[in-house]
């Protein structure tokens, strides 16, 4: 029997194309219609086996910055236990660990090679948590299906499902429940990176303060066809994210790096899920180069990169 030594799984950013938002429940989530998107700036977790810890499971953590250029605060990656991936390689432990040939109780060490974003509303630390389940998954031997992990991922985050399927795709509930999407041809994409994070909960409580009483979420159809046909002129008028006034609320100078992006011809200008990444649709690459280096211009933004979508979900390398 061949014993696998190490596992890299490659893991996309997303950007939500449209984020409504309903009012708080009971638990303290958001009802949402989330149409996610998956970019082209990936994070690899490796997994490797460990020689400490008897109980098997994550042992160890370490983070690499690959990043695209500043901004990138791989400092603010936490390197224990309560790392998303160090959690995602536990849970999926503690249910594999007594199944017949599971290699779950071998000691794992996790190295996350960065380039999304730390803190800045693409899912990074989700995304590395898909990782961690699909590499431990293929580590461990554990043969748990697509479905399966889908399962784990949603106990895990509101955006850990997405990123294990990648492309386009609604997701509603609290975002988990995950419908695939069609997105023909290529979208153009700049985001621009402020020097500072945005804490999630923050925004959305923010989203509440300044919303009240805010009516169920609705898709947008005119979006989706808009997508389906692979119109970016219409995909850009059709773009918008709720929780945007929130994160301008706590974030004025996003306003202005904004505008730069309109300025220059971008085909959307908004912020990317709970903020504080803008992220600006363009025409063509070279488009998307010129916006690019317009928002560099703005004081918020301390970096700006392009990208393109929609890219394929975890996958090993
Ligand atoms: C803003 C988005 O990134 C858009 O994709 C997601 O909705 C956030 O997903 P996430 O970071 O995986 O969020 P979770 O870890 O599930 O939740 C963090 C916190 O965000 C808020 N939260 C998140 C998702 C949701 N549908 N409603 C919420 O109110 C809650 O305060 C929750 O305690
Ligand atoms: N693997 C990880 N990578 C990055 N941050 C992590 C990770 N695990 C835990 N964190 C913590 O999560 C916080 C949010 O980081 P993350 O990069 O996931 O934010 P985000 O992209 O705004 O998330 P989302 O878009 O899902 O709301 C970080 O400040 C960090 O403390």
């Amino acid at each position: 029997m061949t014993t696998t030594t190490a596992v890299t799984v490659r893991v996309p950013a997303k950007v939500n194309l449209q984020l409504a938002v309903g009012p708080a429940r009971e638990d303290g989530y958001h009802d949402l219609v989330n149409v996610f998107h998956a970019v082209a700036l990936f994070d690899e977790v490796t997994v490797t086996g460990a020689r400490t810890r008897a109980t098997g499971g994550p042992a160890g953590i370490s983070a690499e910055d690959a990043g695209p250029g500043p901004a990138s605060h791989i400092d603010r990656v936490p390197l224990d236990a309560s790392n998303l991936a160090w959690r995602a390689a536990e849970l999926l432990a503690s249910e594999t660990r007594e199944a017949p040939g599971s290699r779950a109780r071998k000691p794992v060490h996790l190295h996350l090679r960065k380039a999304i974003p730390v803190a800045g509303g693409m899912a990074g630390g989700s995304a590395d948590a898909a990782a961690a389940l699909v590499a431990c998954n293929a580590f461990w031997g554990t043969g748990l299906d697509r479905d399966r992990l889908r399962d784990l991922a949603a106990r895990l985050g509101s955006d850990v499902a997405f990123p294990l399927v990648g492309g386009t795709a609604v997701g509603t509930g609290r975002g988990e429940v995950l419908t695939p999407a069609r997105c023909a041809g290529r979208l153009h994409w700049v985001f621009a990176l402020s020097e500072g994070g945005l804490s999630t909960p923050e925004v959305f409580g923010a989203y509440d303060r300044l919303r009240p009483g805010a009516p169920a979420p609705q898709g947008d159809p005119v979006l989706m066809a808009a997508l389906a046909e692979g119109d970016a002129r219409a995909v850009g008028a059709a773009l918008g994210n709720d929780l945007q006034p929130a994160a301008l609320a706590l974030r004025p100078a996003l306003a202005e790096t904004l505008q730069a992006g309109r300025a220059a011809g971008a085909l959307g200008a908004f912020v990317s899920g709970s903020g504080p990444t803008c992220a600006f649709l363009a025409e063509s690459a070279a488009h998307a180069d010129a916006v690019a280096e317009a928002v560099r211009a703005a004081p918020d933004c301390a970096h700006a990169v392009t990208s393109y979508g929609d890219v394929p979900g975890a996958s090993v390398v």
